[in-house]
């Protein structure tokens, strides 16, 4: 393999996100049964978020103690006595996904790891520790997110899918995916139970007519009534596939539905890397094209954000200019930017 194969990162990272996928589960067990945690409160996810964070970035410390990490939580609220209820159950549930226990002093410090700034120049890893909390706290869809970004360029990203069934046609089946892609190596899913990788890749649509999209279950997170409008415009006829977090870029990578449209429903919300690091590229691994609503390539470099794009548009190569010019129709009816 050559210099750029990432090995390393690749066998460090699956590593990482299967042990935070399973203290998900692990939480969310406790949640349904009631045990310790109960769902009233929000503090489960808070909880699940906190773990996850933990365990990825211990794992990813003993590796690559020299990577700064852009994660999505900070430890400030589990700090002082007002956080020592939710310290105390965040260390218990981190140290049953560790070999090395963590002590509290450190818990915090690990958390705060994930506090770097991004930006252009060299490496760096975007996490979200539970990306759709929301689908997290429904039983639905979730996914533990984690990237590895080089000068602003995403190079890896490993994603695990708890609540996901392995075949989109039974959907009783086996669930709990897992999505691994490097750069130039294509994009891979396998079971949580099994280490065999097979390669997945986006349907190569012919007619959207048979064709469905995805979208956000969230209309706060994304613009429903015009997603609507756009796909009728491509002549969709099928319902939207509305489902939590990156699992839609899992999911039309392998070809579960052709488009994936995450429509602005405020012109100031800026996107965060986390969201969509692992996603995007897993798409263009698979053969497709991730985009802005104008078309623009995604900018891993601007920092926290994805400050200089607004949504995002993600199809198959084939179609992606053709539903490009219907959000444009859609959005911009002026023909203005
Ligand atoms: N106004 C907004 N527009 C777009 N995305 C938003 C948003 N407010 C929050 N989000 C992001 O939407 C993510 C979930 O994506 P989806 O809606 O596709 O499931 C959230 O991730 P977390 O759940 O990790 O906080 C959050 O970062
Ligand atoms: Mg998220
Ligand atoms: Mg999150
Ligand atoms: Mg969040």
């Amino acid at each position: 393999m050559s210099a750029l194969s990432f090995a390393a990162e690749r066998a460090v990272a699956i590593r990482a996100v299967l042990a935070a996928s399973n203290v998900c589960q692990r939480v969310f067990t406790k949640l349904v049964n009631g045990e310790t945690i109960t769902k009233k409160d929000k503090s489960p996810v808070t909880i699940a978020d906190y773990s996850a964070q933990a365990v990825v970035n211990s794992i990813l410390h003993e590796s690559f103690p020299a990577d700064p990490i852009v994660g999505e939580e900070d430890a400030k609220d589990l700090r002082g006595e007002a956080g020592r209820q939710m310290r105390e159950k965040v260390l218990e549930l981190a140290n049953s996904g560790l070999e090395k226990a963590l002590n509290e002093d450190l818990l915090l410090e690990t958390i705060d790891r994930g506090t770097f700034a991004g930006g252009a120049k060299g490496r760096m890893w975007a996490l979200d520790p539970i990306d759709g909390t929301k689908g997290f706290l429904r039983g639905e869809q979730f996914a533990v997110c984690l990237a590895l970004i080089v000068d602003g360029q995403v190079q890896l990203g490993v994603m695990g899918c708890p609540n996901l069934p392995i075949d989109a046609a039974n959907q009783d089946g086996e669930k709990g995916c897992l999505f691994i892609t490097v750069k130039g190596q294509g994009a891979f899913q396998r079971n949580f139970s099994s280490s065999k990788e097979t390669p997945i890749a986006m349907g190569d649509i012919q007619s959207l007519a048979d064709a469905s999209f995805c979208e956000s279950v969230e209309s706060g997170h994304s613009n429903q009534s015009e997603s609507a409008k756009i796909a009728h415009l491509l002549g969709i006829t099928k319902a939207p596939v509305r489902m939590d977090s990156q699992c839609k870029y899992c999911s039309i990578s392998r070809g579960d539905a052709a488009v994936y449209l995450r429509l602005p429903v405020s012109a100031t919300y800026e996107e965060k890397i986390w969201d969509h690091a692992s996603g995007s590229l897993l798409v263009s691994e698979a053969g497709g094209i991730v985009s802005d609503v104008h078309g623009k390539p995604l900018d891993f470099s601007k920092g926290r954000t994805l400050a200089t794009n607004s949504g995002v548009i993600a199809a198959h190569a084939r179609i992606h200019g053709r539903v490009i010019e219907a959000v444009q129709k859609v959005l911009f009816p002026e023909g203005k930017l």
